[in-house]
């Protein structure tokens, strides 16, 4: 295993990494106008290279339903199929915090079925915080789920599991509808949230809301000026085959890279190339 550098790791914390990054450390980055990057993971390596690598953050998102399950869009991932997940990338993981994000359908009753879901993430994912989508809607299920001690996470502006309101995947809080978006935000914070994903707003929306609240503004889609950034990881990475959102940079071909690998495992069994005397007992 490569060890970090010292900087990586510390540089949330201001002193070694002798622990995890806690929801106060994310605030205190925000007070030092410090940015820091968030992943999402899904898997035990990808979460072990991504710790190592100093992200302070990963989000173990329902985002798994298109990246890990196969499915369309994120409504059908259960708790029961992401508690596995959220597991694997806690044991995988020294100093970052795990968010464990909050399928649709676990939290919209209310209250009571909020915190009974995030008590699940905390108990068999093992995770340090939980996230959720919805603004002014979710205030009460936000205050429940903090005044229980678990951190939560916001997320407003686009919000996936909303996508058959919202009419598709389309940027949120253009013109008239930014006041919807600061409303939403002021909403999170004031219920408890100790950090508010925007997805998908106007960058100069994000900007007013990040310049306003004291937590950490995490963007996607949502221009330069957030205290944080997200994306998903096989996005970031170029695993992710196909046309991606505008929002997306990819810094790797992983795509490109496994396509070959695997054109030249396969090659060589056929060729009687591999295995050769060393791979052999
Ligand atoms: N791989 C992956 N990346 C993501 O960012 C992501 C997921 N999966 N799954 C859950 C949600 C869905 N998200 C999406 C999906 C599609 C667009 C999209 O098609 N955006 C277009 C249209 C924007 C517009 O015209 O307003 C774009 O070009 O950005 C955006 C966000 C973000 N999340
Ligand atoms: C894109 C991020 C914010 C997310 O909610 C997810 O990956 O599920
Ligand atoms: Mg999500």
């Amino acid at each position: 295993m490569v060890e970090p550098t010292p900087t990586e790791v510390t540089a949330l914390y201001g002193g070694p990494a002798t622990r995890r990054v806690r929801t106060r450390d994310l605030i205190a980055a925000k007070e030092r106008g410090d940015r820091w990057a968030m992943l999402t993971s899904y898997d035990q390596y990808t979460a072990g290279i991504f710790d190592q690598a100093g992200i302070p953050a990963l989000l173990v998102g329902d985002s798994a339903a298109n990246n890990v399950f196969g499915y369309e869009t994120t409504l059908p991932v259960t708790v029961d199929e992401l508690l596995p997940l959220v597991r694997a990338v806690v044991r995988a993981t020294r100093h970052t915090l795990v968010v464990g994000d909050l399928p649709f359908g676990s939290y919209e009753e209310g209250p009571t079925q909020a915190l009974r879901t995030a008590v699940r993430f905390m108990k068999e994912g093992g995770c340090h915080a939980v996230k959720l989508e919805g603004g002014r809607r979710c205030a009460d299920q936000i205050a429940a789920i903090t005044g229980a001690g678990i951190p939560v996470m916001a997320h407003i502006g686009f919000t996936p599991q909303s996508e058959h309101t919202l009419g598709g995947y389309r940027v949120q809080g253009r013109g008239d509808t930014a006041e919807k978006v600061l409303a939403d935000a002021r909403a999170v914070a004031g219920a408890g949230a100790f950090a508010v994903v925007l997805e998908m707003v106007p960058g100069e929306v994000a900007k007013r809301v990040t310049a306003e609240l004291a937590i950490p503004t995490v963007g996607i889609g949502a221009g330069p000026d957030t205290d944080a950034q997200v994306l998903v990881w096989q996005d970031m990475a170029g695993l992710r085959t196909g046309k991606a959102p505008r929002f997306v940079k990819r810094y790797a071909d992983l795509a490109g890279a496994l396509t070959e690998a695997t054109r030249r495992f396969a090659d060589e069994v056929r060729g009687g190339d591999f295995p050769a005397t060393e791979h052999t007992f």
